[in-house]
C-alpha cells in the first residue's frame, strides 16, 4: 500500500483563500479590518523566518499586522507594557508572542496577560481551560490545522482510536481535546508509555508531536491509518553539500507511508496549516469582538 499524502501547503491555501474572502466581506458590510499583531523578543533564526511568513501573509490576506521586534535582553516589564498597549488597541483583535521566549522571561506569565479574546495562540489560560470543558475558545493553531485536515480526509472522526504521541501544551494536550470533541477515542502516549508500538498500532488517527527526529517508524502503524506529522526537525546532511540540512519530522516518512491510508508530509504538512489557522483565529477573533457571526469552516 501506499499513502495519499495530506497536502498540507495546498490546504493552507484553500484556508487563506477563505480568510481573504470573509476579510474584504467585513470590509465590506461593516467597514472592518481585522488586525494582528505578532511579538518577537530576540534574535531566533526559525522565529524569524516564521514571524515574516506571518506578517506577509497576514497583508495578502487582507489584514492589518504589526510587528514588534524586540532585542534579546528586553525586560519581562518591557514586554508586559508591550501587550497591555496591544489588549488596549481596538484596531488590534489578535495578538501573538512568538515561542521560544529567551530563558529570562517567564512564559506562562507574559501568554496569561494577553487578552484571552485576542489570544489568537489559544494558549491563555482561559482558552486551554474553555476548550477542555468544550467551551467556545481560542484554539492553538497547530492543533486546529490537523484537526482540519484529519475532518476534510474522513468526514467524521466519530468513534475512531486516535492515539497522540506526544503531551505538550501546544500540541499534544489541545489535540487531544479536540479529537474528543469530535467523539474519537483518544490516547495520549509519551515518552513514558508502556509498549508505545503496541499503543500507535491500534490507532485508526496517530497525530506525532514528539520533537523527536523520525522516532515513529512504519512498523509501529496500523495499515490504512492516517499519519500526522507534526514534528519538524533539522538535521545535518552533508550529502547536499557542507553546512548543508534537511527537515524530517517525527514520524519515518518512507517506512510510514508504505503502510499507512494517508499521511503529512515534512515540509508541506501540518507547518503551512499552522500560519493559516493564526489567520483564521484572528478572522474569528474580529467578528467575536464585533458580535458577528464567526466565519463558517474556519473554528473547532
Ligand atoms: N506563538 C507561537 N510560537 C510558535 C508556534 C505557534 O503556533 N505559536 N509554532 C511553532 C513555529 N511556527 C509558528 O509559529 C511554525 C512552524 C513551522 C511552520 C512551517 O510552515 N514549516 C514548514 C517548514 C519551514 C522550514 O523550512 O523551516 C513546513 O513544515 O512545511 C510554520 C510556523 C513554534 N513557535
Amino acid at each position: 500500500m501506499s499513502a495519499q499524502v495530506i497536502d498540507g501547503k495546498a490546504f493552507a491555501a484553500k484556508v487563506r483563500g477563505q480568510v481573504a474572502e470573509g476579510v474584504s466581506k467585513l470590509k465590506t458590510d461593516h467597514d472592518l479590518v481585522p488586525g494582528l499583531a505578532v511579538v518577537l523578543v530576540g534574535e531566533d533564526p526559525a522565529s524569524e523566518v516564521y514571524v515574516r511568513s506571518k506578517g506577509k501573509m497576514t497583508v495578502e490576506v487582507g489584514m492589518k499586522s504589526v510587528e514588534h521586534r524586540l532585542d534579546a535582553d528586553t525586560s519581562e516589564a518591557d514586554l508586559l507594557a508591550i501587550i497591555k498597549s496591544l489588549n488596549e488597541d481596538a484596531t488590534i483583535h489578535g495578538i501573538l508572542v512568538q515561542l521560544p521566549l529567551p530563558k529570562h522571561l517567564n512564559e506562562d506569565l507574559v501568554i496569561n496577560s494577553i487578552d484571552p479574546a485576542k489570544d489568537v495562540d489559544g494558549f491563555h489560560i482561559s482558552n486551554v481551560g474553555l476548550l477542555g470543558t468544550g467551551q467556545k475558545s481560542m484554539v492553538p493553531c497547530t492543533p486546529l490545522g490537523c484537526l482540519m485536515m484529519l475532518r476534510d480526509h474522513h468526514g467524521s472522526l466519530s468513534g475512531l482510536d486516535a492515539v497522540v504521541v506526544g503531551r505538550s501544551n501546544i500540541v499534544g494536550k489541545p489535540m487531544a481535546q479536540l479529537l474528543l470533541g469530535d467523539s474519537c477515542t483518544v490516547t495520549i502516549a509519551h515518552s513514558r508509555t508502556k509498549d508505545l508500538p503496541d499503543v500507535v498500532r491500534r490507532a485508526d488517527i496517530v497525530v506525532a508531536a514528539v520533537g523527536r527526529p523520525e522516532m515513529v517508524p512504519g512498523d509501529w502503524i496500523k495499515p490504512g491509518a492516517t499519519v500526522i506529522d507534526v514534528g519538524i526537525n533539522r538535521l545535518d546532511a552533508p550529502e547536499k553539500g557542507e553546512g548543508k540540512t534537511r527537515l524530517v519530522g517525527d514520524v519515518h516518512y518512507e517506512s510510514a507511508a508504505a503502510v499507512a491510508g494517508a499521511i503529512t508530509p515534512v515540509p508541506g504538512g501540518v507547518g503551512p496549516m499552522t500560519i493559516a489557522c493564526l489567520l483564521a483565529n484572528t478572522l474569528t477573533a474580529c467578528c467575536r469582538a464585533n458580535g458577528l457571526p464567526e466565519p463558517e469552516g474556519l473554528t473547532a
